[in-house]
């Protein structure tokens, strides 16, 4: 497979993460990206078990705590910004609902980015049109440049994967909706945090969070709303900004006033709905999926950064170590999926326990959190958490790290 040039699309955790790897095994790799660079933006991503383990294994852990953000762990608020419970990010042995290592999306995606140059192609500001596949390759068309031949497209282009729509069948086919709609973006400004990701829950399903940044008065701020299935344009960031402002306007506790006057000129506003991604396999012949294109757990889980990384590194694995792309693609499958089953069951409450809609059920989320370090609800959690190390990973040895 190392003489197989191969095209991946998204240069997000899971791509970047893949060319990676397969650069370090000698491939021909080349990553086209939509956004101009590689994206900033969102808030932190958590790196634990299996996840965590693939990045000591590239050898940029340094690199990565190097870039993780200082804090004190979640607390939840009511409108008067009193703190109605917390969890420290040394609960459940730094592997909680903070994780010990946590890094911002951006810089993570940074990180890995860098450690694939120089001898990685990037084609940015660019996306896949077409995918035309033959018993020797894919002719591939984009939207700017010329065709290409690969030898095989990996879709590692997140939730709306135009991979997968290309070889796999519609959004609508795959994507199970939690009817939860969630806005992020940086904002700077006096927000007196303490060093809390702190979390106000709103009467309707309203959630709006702000956690500290890595630099000095950055914050990053969340804010997410549950509803009924919705139409949005998901290239008009204006309407997507206005639509999050209109289902805020009324809410006045908390900080959510500024949350939304930031929001209004963020320029990392990233607006997205969450969903599980399910198909029963990840290949069509010469074009596989990795990360949240294959398998979006929802960030409700917590595991999304893990499968990303741990898929890349064994996809990348199965690939340089199989003679043959079709026998690479089922090891892949049949590794990864009890994996990916499990992190996608989602932990107790689900989208209505992270946004609940009644003042009593508000109350009871907060009392719920008081109660998760304790018996018998800590048991419930620990195995949610430990959820991330639920694999033991091949040991591919020509996987060379540099
Ligand atoms: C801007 C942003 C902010 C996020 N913030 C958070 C967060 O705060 N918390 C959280 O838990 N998760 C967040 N996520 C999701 C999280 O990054 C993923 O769940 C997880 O890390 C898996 O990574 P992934 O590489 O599969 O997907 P992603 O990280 O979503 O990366 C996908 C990449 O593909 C690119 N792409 C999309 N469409 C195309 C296309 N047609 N052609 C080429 N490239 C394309 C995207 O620009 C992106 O760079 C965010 C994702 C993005 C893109």
């Amino acid at each position: 497979m190392r003489n197989t040039e191969i095209l991946v699309s998204g240069a997000g955790i899971a791509g970047a993460a893949l060319a990676y790897w397969l650069r370090a095994a000698g491939c021909t790799v080349t990553v086209v990206e939509r956004a101009p660079a590689p994206r900033p933006g969102g808030q932190t991503v958590d790196l634990r078990g299996a996840g965590r383990e693939v990045v000591t294994r590239m050898g940029l852990m340094d690199r990565a705590r190097a870039v993780a953000v200082d804090q004190e762990g979640m607390a939840i608020v009511d409108a008067r910004g009193r703190i109605k419970a917390t969890m420290t990010v040394d609960a459940f042995g730094g592997e909680g609902i903070i994780s010990e290592i946590e890094i911002l999306r951006g810089d993570l995606a940074r990180v890995l980015y860098e450690a694939t140059l120089p001898d990685t192609e990037y084609v940015f500001d660019d996306t896949i049109t077409g995918l035309d596949q033959d018993d020797d390759g894919v002719t591939v068309t984009f939207e700017k440049a010329a065709p290409r031949r690969f030898g095989l497209v990996v879709g590692a282009d997140g939730m709306h994967s135009v991979v997968r729509a290309l070889a796999f069948g519609p959004e609508s086919d795959c994507v199970r909706p939690l009817n939860v709609y969630n806005a992020w973006f940086t904002m700077n400004g006096d927000l007196d945090l303490r060093g809390w990701f702190q979390m106000f829950n709103a009467p309707g399903g309203l959630v709006a969070s702000a956690r500290p940044g890595r630099l000095p008065g950055e914050i990053k701020a969340a804010l997410a709303f549950r509803s009924p299935p919705l139409a949005y344009d998901r290239r008009d960031v204006g309407a997507q900004r206005a639509l999050v402002a209109s289902r805020f306007e009324s809410v006045t506790g908390w900080e959510v006033p500024r949350l939304l006057r930031a929001m209004e000129t963020a320029p990392d506003f990233f607006f997205e709905p969450m969903g599980q991604v399910h198909l029963d396999g990840w290949s069509r012949g010469r074009v596989a999926l990795i990360g949240d294109a294959g398998h979006c757990p929802t960030p409700l889980t917590g595991l999304g950064t893990s499968l990303a990384l741990v898929g890349a590194y064994v996809l990348a694995g199965e690939l340089t170590t199989t003679g043959d792309h079709r026998a690479a693609f089922a090891r892949y499958d049949e590794i990864m999926r009890p994996y990916v089953t499990e992190a996608q069951k989602l932990p107790p409450g689900g989208a209505s326990g992270f946004a609940p809609s009644s003042a009593l059920a508000i109350r009871m989320r907060a009392a719920s959190m008081r109660s998760m370090t304790r018996w018998p609800m800590r048991s419930l959690l620990a195995a949610q958490f430990a959820k991330a190390g639920n694999i033991t990973l091949p040991d591919y040895r020509p996987l060379a790290v540099r």
